[in-house]
Parts: structure tokens; C-alpha cells; sequence
């Protein structure tokens, strides 16, 4: 069966998917997404593209520039394990109780105290962080129509009191070293980055593709930094419930609470899925189910 009919066939069963799911409202500006959006968008490694429903429609990818930060942070070379470390946290996204214990060293970068401690890092390597972040996932989409969504990243400066805690307890502890208004400025930027499904698959096939853009073929990480980001998502990317997305889906990926879903196979795929009501977990409802009937169908997971 070719992908095309197989996303068809996704599109069709996922029409009736009756679930729980709620648009994330805790970002004020992203409850105003209507929450029966659907895209998906399956991008090969021989640069063929399959696509359904919204696939060509931007949303707020949030979590899932972790990712890209991460990366551009080992392209510069720094230092990064000291300061965060690369285990499972078992905990929500934005939970403050492991770092007292853990001496204000995030378990990953995956989740936010992880990614603010990578921006930290950021602003002491790069001139203009919110723009070489920008030029570096248009690079990698080899595409320059993405953009800071800006009301976004205000409605989150406005409310993300759990990120300002973060940040500063962190400090506290002795893990920052920038300005904390300055971080969550930068941070709260990251988040707000607005790209559709068809954009994000492309952007992603870097890690798939052993850190070699795929267009051009240039080498952007080596293949050792791809297998440990590789390694990360794997085993972090969906915070509490990494472990659920590795038994169901059987993909690297990462997710992001504007509900979009992007995973990998090596070699193979990039799959970019995007349904903004979240499970409790902050996990998109109906991009999880899609993405589990896609390797199920085709036996194509990791595993
Ligand atoms: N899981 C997410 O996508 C969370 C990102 C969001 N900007 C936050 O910090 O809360």
C-alpha cells in the first residue's frame, strides 16, 4: 500500500475518534484554535511528500522547538551534559519538585527547566539568539516562510509564572547564568514558533538523515549528536508519557501543547501530526492514535 492510501485510510477511521481531549487554554492565545484541526504530512527520505487534512496550516509548535534549540546548541559546540542531564523525568513538562533534589540540574532537555537552561546557553553563545534560532529552522525546512508567532509569545510572557519559578530556581541553585528575564523572553520566543506539519517534517529530516540536510546534502550535526538528540527523544520526548508513545507508536518524536506531534525513522520517514486537543499529559489526543495506526499498519516503528 502506498503512503498516500494508508494516510486515507488514517483520515477516514480518525474522522469518528471520540475522545477527552481539550485545546490547551493555560496560554490563553492558543485556546483560540478551533480544536478539530487535523493534518498530518509524511516527508520520505527520498524527499517524496504525502499529506492530509490541515497539513499546510501553521500552528504554535511549543515544546517541539526544544528540539531545535538543542541542536543549534551542539552546533555551537558547547558544553551541555553538566547542566542537564539526559534521563526520563517521569514528571509533567513544567514540574518544579525534582530539581530541589536534584540540585537545579534539569533531568532533560526536553522538558522546560532542560530547554531553559539550554536558552541560557544560547544567549552566552549566540549574538542574536531569537534570529540565528529563526535563520537555523528555516534552514533546516530549507523554507524562510516561518515566523515568531508574537501575540503567542506575549500571552505566555503574561502567564507563565511556573517558567518564571523555574528560571529562578535555577539561578538560585547556581544553573543560570544569564539574566532570567532575558531567558524567558528568548524561551517564551522559542515557543511561539508558528509552522505547519509540511514544514516540520522537512525541518526534521536532518535527524533522520544522520545530520545531513536532505536537499543539499550539507552536514549540519554529526551522526553522534543525532543518535544522542535521537536517544533523547526517544526516551523523553513526551514527558510522563514517553514510555505510552514508545509502546504505541514505536518512533522517536516530540511533542508540543500546541498539539502538534513530529517523529522520526531513521533512514526511512519524518511524520509531522498536528490535532490541538491535549490528553492530560499535554499530549496531542487524536496525533497520538494517528501516529500509532501509521506504524501499526505498516510495521515501519524502530522496533
Ligand atoms: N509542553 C509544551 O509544549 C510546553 C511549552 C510551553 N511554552 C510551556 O512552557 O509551558
Amino acid at each position: 500500500m502506498d503512503y498516500q492510501t494508508l494516510l486515507n485510510i488514517i483520515e477516514k477511521d480518525l474522522e469518528t475518534f471520540e475522545h477527552e481531549g481539550k485545546v490547551a487554554d493555560y496560554i490563553p492565545e492558543l485556546a483560540f484554535v478551533p480544536g478539530d484541526k487535523f493534518g498530518m504530512h509524511l516527508h520520505c527520505i527520498n524527499q517524496q511528500d504525502y499529506s492530509i487534512g490541515d497539513s499546510e496550516e501553521k500552528f504554535s509548535i511549543q515544546s517541539i522547538s526544544k528540539v531545535f534549540s538543542l541542536a543549534l546548541a551542539k552546533m555551537h559546540k558547547t558544553k551541555i551534559w553538566h547542566r542537564v542531564d539526559v534521563e526520563p523525568s517521569g514528571n509533567p513538562f513544567n514540574s518544579l519538585t525534582q530539581l530541589e533534589m536534584e540540585a537545579g540540574i534539569p533531568r532533560n532537555p526536553f522538558i522546560n527547566s532542560g530547554a531553559l537552561v539550554i536558552s541560557d546557553i544560547l544567549l552566552s553563545c549566540l549574538k542574536n539568539p531569537k534570529e540565528e534560532l529563526l535563520e537555523f529552522v528555516r534552514h533546516l525546512a530549507q523554507d524562510d516562510d516561518i515566523y515568531y508567532d508574537e501575540e503567542v509569545a506575549i500571552s505566555e510572557k503574561k502567564h507563565g509564572y511556573r517558567n518564571v519559578a523555574l528560571v529562578n530556581y535555577m539561578k538560585a541553585l547556581g544553573n543560570i547564568n544569564n539574566d532570567v528575564d532575558d531567558i524567558l523572553d528568548f524561551y517564551f520566543y522559542q515557543c511561539s514558533i508558528a509552522m505547519s506539519c509540511s514544514q516540520l517534517a522537512k525541518a526534521f529530516m536532518m535527524f533522520a538523515n544522520s545530520g545531513k540536510n536532505i536537499g543539499t546534502q550539507e552536514r549540519i550535526l554529526k551522526p553522534k549528536s543525532i543518535k544522542r538528540i535521537n536517544a533523547i527523544m526517544q526516551t523523553c520526548g513526551f514527558y510522563d508519557e514517553a514510555g505510552e508513545f514508545s509502546f504505541r507508536v514505536g518512533l522517536p518524536g516530540k511533542s508540543g501543547v500546541g498539539g502538534g506531534i513530529v517523529a522520526i525513522h531513521p533512514h526511512h520517514y519524518t511524520v509531522a501530526v498536528w490535532s490541538p486537543k491535549l490528553n492530560p499529559n499535554g499530549n496531542s489526543e487524536k496525533g497520538m492514535r494517528a501516529l500509532e495506526e501509521l506504524t501499526s499498519l505498516t510495521g515501519l516503528s524502530i522496533f
